[in-house]
């Protein structure tokens, strides 16, 4: 294994060095805008010669970044400003790329490519031909169906197509990612993924956030749990134990949004939910885009270009062609070329992921001119917090009206809650499952889950973190990890936690800017220059600086917390442990159970049985 640590002998003239980072910058906008480029194509067009180019394009740039490490490695860092070796450790530390054998690399840009495929164009198809997409078909069965057997087929029928079939190839993905971790002078890639993050206890800390946040999580568990109850009954939903998995409204539980009909508190108020309104005006996605667009340049923050909206695919193709329909956001790296790649559906939920997606194109536009190794957030977190942050406002029902996407809001106190609700359907619902997909990755790479538990596992901490249980019984045959594109793509995900806490934080701070003094619940942002300013001065920094410095410029600490996030839900917090008290449910799930299986429709249960005997033998008497 050769030491990354740069040659204590080597060349210790800075000017030289200087040099050699603008000469690497060049060539990395060159080299980077290949890649992404060919990516674009493959992602935008499935087939084996995209892929393949795809392939190819990637382990050109790997090449590119391995020499320039190797020629980063020559210098002697000791005396080089702080700036200077910042850049340098960033082109030494590359990641997979400094793998040292070829071969391994090319079966990893292989293997990524393989999984990638294999999960994006994952159709599972029923006994009468008929074959479903994720997006949307099982998307809206997922959402819209009420019946236990039908979503038990969407759910298991994608793990099936999409799932166990790449258990194989993880397996030997990780033996892979950990050579490349170690070329990184990391034990193994799940350090390798936390140090992006320059803490050395980046586990603690979000161990301690969790902490903080897993009493609103059980409460809003024990609450969604009796509405749940009250739809499926008690052959399928145990009121003290965990909930099957499949019932949430999302494939993988992770919003409860499309819940929200049976979740809100007084359903007789004006309705929070913007989807029918979206229809009934006959919005595009296109237009969903440009609305998104519209509040960030009321902020002052910079418009799409020209290329975004030229080259962007905003809905899923109907000409035929297999794309990778995750919506995702892109940075050519040639400091004009910036897009989004999403399968619009007409929904809420979409409207939100837009404002995400715009979220990561605003922070690229932001620090387009840094040198390549700084075109990074802050930290992963503060990447995925953007675009959310502005959504906080763009939710309210306030502004959701003032822009006509609500024919009618009020406001009070019920109408508040019923907001807030939905807020915690979509936000506090994901700190869990944001949590557990990395604790569960850590513990791959670092050897402590075997591949002889990667189904236990998982469902150790889907049970423990999210108290929810597999419909039916899993076994070591299945891999439903990989049903969650992040795992196959490759994508580390607690930077989604991190960001679900310090978005609050950026609320709070940008509200403060925009004079706005109510409650956080009700901030909205739009139009406000000042908070506007206040973001992109952090947006600018990219990775220049280490993220409690990002962290300070804008809310004035240098830490996360939960506390802005717990403000936010006050009310509710207090409206769910009252019903919980009132309904004599416990936050929690101390029970196990096994529910009723979904294949053979409702197994009747013993206390079941013995009332319809009783009935019969109460009518066999009167008649
Ligand atoms: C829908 C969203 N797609 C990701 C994102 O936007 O983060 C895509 C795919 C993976 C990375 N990515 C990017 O676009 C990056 N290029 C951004 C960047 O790092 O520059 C996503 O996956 N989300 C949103 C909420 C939680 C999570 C989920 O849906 O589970
Ligand atoms: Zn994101």
């Amino acid at each position: 294994m050769t030491m990354s640590t740069p040659s204590v002998m080597g060349n210790n003239n800075e000017t030289a060095a200087i040099m050699f980072l603008d000469e690497y910058n060049e060539q990395a906008m060159v080299e980077y805008y290949k890649d992404v480029a060919a990516s674009w194509t493959y992602n935008t067009n499935i087939t084996d010669y995209n892929q393949e180019q795809s392939v190819a394009a990637s382990l050109a740039a790997s090449n590119f970044e391995n020499g320039m490490r190797t020629r980063a490695l020559e210098f002697n860092q000791t005396g080089f400003s702080e700036n200077t070796k910042r850049l340098l450790n960033k082109i030494i530390y590359i990641g997979d790329a400094a793998i040292e054998r070829q071969e391994d690399l090319v079966e990893l840009t292989n293997l990524l490519a393989q999984m990638e495929t294999r999960y994006s164009t994952g159709k599972p198809c029923k006994e009468d031909g008929t074959c479903y997409s994720l997006e949307p078909d099982l998307t809206r069965i997922m959402s819209e169906s009420r019946d236990y057997q039908e979503l038990y087929w969407a759910w298991d029928a994608w793990r099936d197509e999409v799932g166990a079939p790449a258990r194989q190839d993880y397996a030997r993905y990780v033996e892979l990612k950990n050579i490349g971790a170690q070329a990184n002078d990391q034990p193994d890639n799940g350090a390798y993924w936390r140090s992006w993050y320059e803490v050395d206890n980046l586990e603690e800390m979000t161990e301690e956030l969790y902490t903080q946040l897993s009493p609103l999580y059980n409460n809003l568990h024990a609450y969604v749990r009796r509405k749940l109850y009250e739809v499926y009954g008690g052959d399928y939903i145990n009121l003290r134990g965990p909930i099957p998995a499949h019932i949430f409204g999302n494939m993988w539980a992770q919003s409860w949004l499309q819940l929200l009909d049976l979740c809100i508190p007084y359903p007789n108020k004006p309705s929070v939910d913007i989807t029918p309104v979206l229809i009934e005006k006959g919005y595009t996605p296109l237009r969903m885009f440009e609305v998104s667009d519209e509040f960030f340049t009321s902020l002052g923050l910079i418009a799409m270009p020209e290329e975004f909206w030229n080259e962007s695919m905003l809905e899923k193709p109907n000409d035929g062609r297999e794309v990778v329909c995750h919506a995702s956001a892109w940075d050519f790296y040639n400091q004009k070329d910036f897009r989004i790649k999403q399968c619009t559906d007409i929904t809420q939920t979409d409207f939100i992921t837009i404002h995400h997606e715009m979220g990561h194109v605003e922070y690229y536009m932001q620090y387009k001119d840094l040198p390549v190794p700084y075109r990074r957030g802050a930290n992963p977190g503060f990447h995925e917090a953007v675009g959310d942050v502005l959504s906080l406002s763009v939710s309210t029902p306030k502004h959701l009206h003032s822009i006509g996407l609500l024919n009618e809001v009020s406001n009070d106190e019920e109408a508040d809650l019923n907001f807030l609700m939905s807020m915690a359907l979509d936000k506090i619902s994901f700190l869990p499952f944001g949590y557990l997909m990395d604790q569960y990755r850590w513990r791959i790479f670092d050897g402590t889950t075997p591949e002889s538990k990667y189904t236990e596992d998982w469902w150790k901490l889907r049970l423990q973190y999210q108290g929810i249980i597999p419909p039916v019984t899993r076994t070591e045959e299945d891999f439903d990890p990989a049903a969650k594109f992040h795992i196959p793509a490759d994508v580390p995900y607690i930077r989604y936690f991190i960001s679900f806490v310090i978005q609050f934080q950026f609320h709070d701070a940008l509200c403060k800017a925009a004079g706005q003094t109510g409650p956080l619940h009700k901030c909205d942002i739009y139009r406000s220059t000042e908070a506007g300013t206040l973001l992109s001065n952090m947006l600018k920094k990219g990775s220049s600086e280490t993220w409690p410095n990002a962290m300070e410029a804008i809310t004035g600490s240098r830490t996360m917390n939960a506390t802005a996030l717990i403000s936010y839900f006050q009310p509710l917090i207090t409206y769910l442990e009252a019903e919980n008290e009132r309904n004599g449910d416990v936050p929690g799930w101390p029970e196990s159970y096994t529910p009723a299986d979904p294949n053979f429709g409702v197994t009747v249960q013993p206390s079941t049985a013995a009332i319809f005997l009783c009935l019969f033998f109460i009518l066999a008497r009167i008649f």
